[in-house]
């Protein structure tokens, strides 16, 4: 498996510039996750690594070959990729050890690499058998990664793999997807606009927003020092509120709070996520807008009185507070501070 590194691609279709820049390294052996909304670019930068576009400047490598860029091209059955699309990816009429055996050498097809492959993915070796139409569609994706890593590839490139899948099945083959990536050492680009699926399964999650990349962390990094107020909204929800700083700690409409890392005294915003917001034992008096209920918890949205702002406080289910009543709210924990 290769290390991939993406340095100032662009690619544009006519006006519209889908890749605008983009940096991004994905070391060896780890999975990120390129996240954003829909239209972002997150599909073109994966067909750019793939072969499948080419860059119109910028070069794209794995490890120090460069497959495009420098007026090189190398076509896409030349980099040895591995492409899990979101859905219908098997062929129909092979059973599951044609379709992963399909990419594998005659002499491979019908050996241990198939079961050895099943194993990886969680599936029973008696499955081998089975047509695509006899697994369910979670068990099929399982099929789709196995066919992909088969042939050892260099760089394992999913594309949206998972938003065919309800939400239970989602989670549990997102689990065993990355497990499998993790025990055959894959290299890995998962290309999702689900928050929940990138922060959960990957090493590094990069965020897009209109065909730039805006910040690539790891996974708790990104959530707890967001780059700037899109991604934090973007990225597991957030008020943003004007604030000061003095000596280390904030003062905003919430109250005060220790700020996380150095901040110079002055004027600052504060990222305050739904859980730092507390609901009882005194602090500022807010009106219960709106609650959803979700069961282990509720986003209950407030409005600070006499004026906002309005915050979102996510509670245990069952102690969310009815909406139209007062409550007392204030802030728990260090707040992450952006530019005024
Ligand atoms: N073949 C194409 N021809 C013209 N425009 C395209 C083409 N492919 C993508 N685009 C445009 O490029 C931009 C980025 O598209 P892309 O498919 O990469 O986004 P995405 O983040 O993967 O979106 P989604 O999550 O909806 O799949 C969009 O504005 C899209 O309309």
């Amino acid at each position: 498996m290769s290390t991939v590194s993406v340095r100032g691609v662009h690619h544009a279709f006519g006006e519209v510039r889908a890749v605008d820049g983009v940096d991004l390294v994905v070391p060896q052996g780890s999975l990120t996750a390129v996240l954003g909304p829909s239209g972002c670019g997150k599909t073109t930068l994966l067909r750019l690594i793939a072969g499948f576009l080419q860059p119109q400047s910028g070069t794209i490598a794995f490890d120090d070959r460069v497959v495009a860029g420098e007026g090189r091209s190398v076509p896409p059955q030349e980099r040895r990729v591995g492409y899990v699309p979101q859905e219908g990816a098997l062929f129909p009429h092979l059973d599951v050890a044609a379709n992963i055996g399909f990419g594998l050498p005659r002499a491979e097809r019908r050996s241990d690499r198939i079961t050895e492959m099943l194993d990886l993915v969680e599936l029973p070796a008696a499955y081998a058998s089975r047509g695509p139409h006899e697994l369910s569609g979670g068990q099929q994706q399982r099929v789709a990664l196995a066919r992909a890593l088969a042939p050892r590839p260099s760089v394992v490139l999913l594309d949206e793999p998972f938003s065919s899948l309800d939400a239970s099945l989602r989670a549990s083959t997102g689990r065993a997807v990355a497990r499998a990536l993790h025990a055959a050492d894959a290299t890995a680009v998962l290309v999702t606009h689900d928050q929940d699926e990138a922060l959960s399964l990957a090493d590094q999650v990069a965020v897009m927003r209109s065909g730039r990349l805006v910040q690539a962390a790891r996974p708790r990094e990104l959530y707890r020092s967001p780059g700037d107020a899109d991604v934090a909204r973007f990225v597991g929800g957030a008020a943003i509120l004007p604030a000061t700083v003095a000596g280390d700690v904030a003062t905003f409409a919430l109250g005060r709070a220790p700020v996380h890392g150095h901040v110079a005294d002055g004027p600052t915003q504060v990222v305050v996520r739904p859980e730092q917001v507390a609901i009882g034992d005194g602090g500022h008096d807010a009106r219960v807008d709106e609650v959803s209920f979700y069961g282990h918890d509720a986003a209950v949205r407030l409005d600070l009185l006499p004026d906002g702002p309005t915050l979102v406080a996510r509670v245990p289910g069952l102690l969310a507070p009815e909406p139209g009543s007062e409550v007392a709210v204030r802030v728990t924990g260090e707040v992450h501070c952006l530019p005024a």
